[in-house]
């Protein structure tokens, strides 16, 4: 089992990593002030870990939530439901949510702890991939809105982000992947060697091997936690976590939320970052297509959506919150291992990235 640390003054927290922790009060109970407990979860994870982390949870006085599941339930009319399941079992300000599931659990619950009785404490179970390298870690909340991805929500850190690997035993493959998609950005915007630990180990994750994902998730949290330590509301370095996104984020919303998966838009969006840092100069082709490759065998679309045009993306990428005095800002890579967020580049260049032939660049890898 290892612990990691978010640096936060007196808001830090901890990052406990291990297998079976579900299981294990010692990891909960530190963190929970009273006797009140609300467990946020869906309805596929629930019949999996529910009654599992209620029975550790038997000291307190614990109630539960199970909200549908998808990208698409990310919104107002879910996140009412968690305030009604609040309300009906009488929490007060001293109740503790516990979100059990991925990211859109994980933001929900966050966001619903951040608003109820104006904020409660809150603990995140995460039990995908990307929530635990990514979600569950920096205190990012919120919802969808139908113009724009995350556009409602709120910084708000968790009290501890207990993440039992062995969950992932249960994930389906297409989710584990997603999840790679986040931990290959770490490599590309901030360590450059994890890239090639990573081309290494590509197959043992993708295998679901516990000692490598169990390295994976460590070095991901550890490289969050950095970010956020230095740059927690985003007022210039977290931007950097946002590689990929702008490009995905106006997947997600033109394909509808929950058709690409968050991961799955991110690598899209990925490889559009890459050749629109490679069309400035900054990087080689051989680099982006080195990143390419890692991206497939992790088992990602490489290909952004063939039915998007320029203008489609244009549209949703003016909604991005980086967006400064109308200016869009994007994740760009100066070199492997190193990005910046900027607006500062010619815009034929972002119009050239918006309609390249992607399939014939992933033809040629
Ligand atoms: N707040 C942040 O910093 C942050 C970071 C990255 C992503 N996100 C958000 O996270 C969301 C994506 O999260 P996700 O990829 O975890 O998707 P998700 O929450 O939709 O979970 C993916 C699927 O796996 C299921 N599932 C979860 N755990 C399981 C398990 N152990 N076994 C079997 N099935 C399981 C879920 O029910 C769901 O069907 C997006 O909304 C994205 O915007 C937020
Ligand atoms: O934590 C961050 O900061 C990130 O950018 C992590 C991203 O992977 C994540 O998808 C985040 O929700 C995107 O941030 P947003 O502000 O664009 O919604
Ligand atoms: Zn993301």
């Amino acid at each position: 089992m290892q612990t990691l640390h978010v640096n936060l003054g007196d808001r830090s927290y901890p990052i406990y990593i291990g297998d079976a922790l579900l299981d294990r009060a010692e990891f909960f109970a530190p963190h929970i002030a009273g006797r009140q407990v609300m467990i946020v979860t869906n309805e596929t994870v629930a019949p999996l870990y529910l009654s599992k982390l209620t029975a550790a949870l038997s000291a307190f006085d614990v109630a539960s939530v199970v909200l549908p599941d998808g990208e698409a339930f990310k919104n107002w009319e879910t996140l009412q439901l968690i305030f009604d399941g609040l309300l009906s079992a009488r929490h007060e300000r001293g109740t503790t949510v516990i979100a059990l599931g991925g990211g859109v659990v994980g933001d929900m619950a966050g966001f619903a702890a951040a608003c109820y009785q104006r904020g409660v404490d809150f603990i995140q179970v995460p039990t995908t991939l990307l929530s635990q390298v990514d979600s569950s870690v920096g205190g990012k909340t919120g919802i969808n809105h139908p113009l724009g991805k995350n556009m409602v929500g709120a910084f708000y850190q968790p009290k501890a982000v207990v993440i039992d690997t062995s969950s992932l035993l249960t994930l389906p493959p297409r989710e584990l992947s997603a999840g790679l998609a986040e931990v290959i950005k770490y490599g590309l915007i901030c360590d450059e060697p994890f890239l090639a630990w990573l081309e290494a180990h590509i197959d043992a994750l993708c295998a679901v091997d516990q000692v490598a994902l169990s390295a994976a998730i460590e070095r991901s949290c550890a490289a969050k936690a950095r970010v956020v330590g230095v740059d927690e509301r985003e007022s210039g370095l977290r931007a950097i976590l946002n590689l990929g996104h702008t490009f995905g984020h106006a997947i997600e919303t033109h394909q509808g939320y929950g058709v690409w998966l968050h991961g799955e838009a991110v690598a899209a969006g990925t490889v559009m970052a890459l050749e629109m840092s490679r069309r400035l100069g900054w990087i080689t082709a051989e680099e982006r297509d080195r990143a390419m490759r890692l991206l497939r065998r992790a088992g990602l679309r490489i290909v952004p959506p063939t039915d998007m045009t320029p203008d489609d993306f244009l549209r949703y990428m003016a909604v991005d919150k980086k967006v400064q005095g109308g200016r869009v800002r994007l994740v760009l890579l100066r070199q492997m291992g190193d990005a910046v967020v900027t607006g500062d580049f010619p815009h034929e260049i972002l119009n050239a990235t918006l309609a390249a032939d992607y399939q014939a660049l992933a033809e040629q890898l």
